[in-house]
Order: C-alpha cells, then structure tokens, then sequence
C-alpha cells in the first residue's frame, strides 16, 4: 500500500491546546510515513460538517483521503452546551465513521477543566493527539484489509 494520506480536521477554539494536539498528531503521522493535510474549523461541532465536505468533494474528483483525524477540545462551562459539543460532536464523528465507511481517529478532548486539557494534550504527557494518528492510521490498515 502507498503511504496513507489523510486529513486533519482540527478545531481552533482552544488555539494552545489545538497547538498540542497537532503537534502530537503530526509527530505520529511522520512518524508513520504517512502524508496529511491539515485544516481548521471553529469548534469541535464543525468537525464532523468539515469531514463530510471532504467526502463530497472526493465524490466529485477531488482529493480523496484514505482517513481523517479529528483534534479539538471541549471544556465545561456553565451550561448545557458542553454536553452538546461533546456528544454530537461525536456522535457525528461515529455516523460518519459507521454509515460512510471512513476510517477516522476521534482526538477531541471533553474535559472539565484546562488543567486536564493540558495533560492531554501534551506530546509528552498523555498525547491524545498522537493517539487519534495512530487510531486513524489502523482503521486505515483495517479497512484495506476487510476492503472497506
Ligand atoms: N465551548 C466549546 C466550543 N463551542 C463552539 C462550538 O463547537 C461551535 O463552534 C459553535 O456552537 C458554533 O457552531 N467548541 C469547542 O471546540 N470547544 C469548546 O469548549
Ligand atoms: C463547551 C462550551 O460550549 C462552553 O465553552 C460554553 O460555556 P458556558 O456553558 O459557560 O456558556
């Protein structure tokens, strides 16, 4: 197989956690072989819209990715709203993942506090972005394999 190509959909509403989560992201992947392109949404809600514009335009000739990371991070505030960047965020992820077949690794942070975004964020620390490459980089295996 050639080096795997995928997207990165990043969400910028936190612009030094997003930093860390690409660093660790991009670490995987060179590390990997693989080649991405990166680009960036709002929020963690538009991720899930920004991966199906991909799918679109591959359906219409254009790039076609052989899977997708998806970094952002959600912290808790004071409302309802959390529960609902998070959950459909993901839930949006997994339609996609399920219905269109992609292979996709989920680097959103849902956390309560900075702190704890922090620490999840960081390459040298629990690397969350890195983990999402290296998820999306297997699905990408696996569906070669069962020919998705
Ligand atoms: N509170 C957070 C958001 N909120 C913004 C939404 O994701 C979305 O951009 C807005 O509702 C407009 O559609 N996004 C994050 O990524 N992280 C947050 O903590
Ligand atoms: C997760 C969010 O949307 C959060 O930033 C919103 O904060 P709040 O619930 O205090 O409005």
């Amino acid at each position: 197989m050639a080096a795997p190509h995928l997207l990165i959909v990043e969400a910028r509403f936190y612009d030094h956690i997003a930093d860390a989560l690409l660093e660790g992201a991009r670490a995987a992947l060179d590390e990997a072989g693989a080649t991405y392109e990166v680009v960036t949404v709002p929020g963690a809600l538009e991720i899930p819209g920004a991966i199906g514009f991909a799918l679109i335009g591959a359906d219409e000739g254009g790039k076609e990715y052989d899977g997708f990371v998806a970094l952002g991070c959600v912290i808790r505030g004071e409302t309802y709203h959390f529960d609902i960047v998070a959950n459909e965020s993901c839930r949006a992820i997994m339609d996609l993942s399920v219905n269109e077949g992609i292979a996709v690794g989920n680097g959103i942070l849902t956390v309560e506090t900075e702190e704890q975004a922090l620490v999840r964020s960081a390459k040298g620390e629990k690397n969350k972005g890195g983990s999402a490459a290296e998820t999306a980089l297997t699905m990408i295996a696996l569906r070669e394999r069962l020919g998705g």
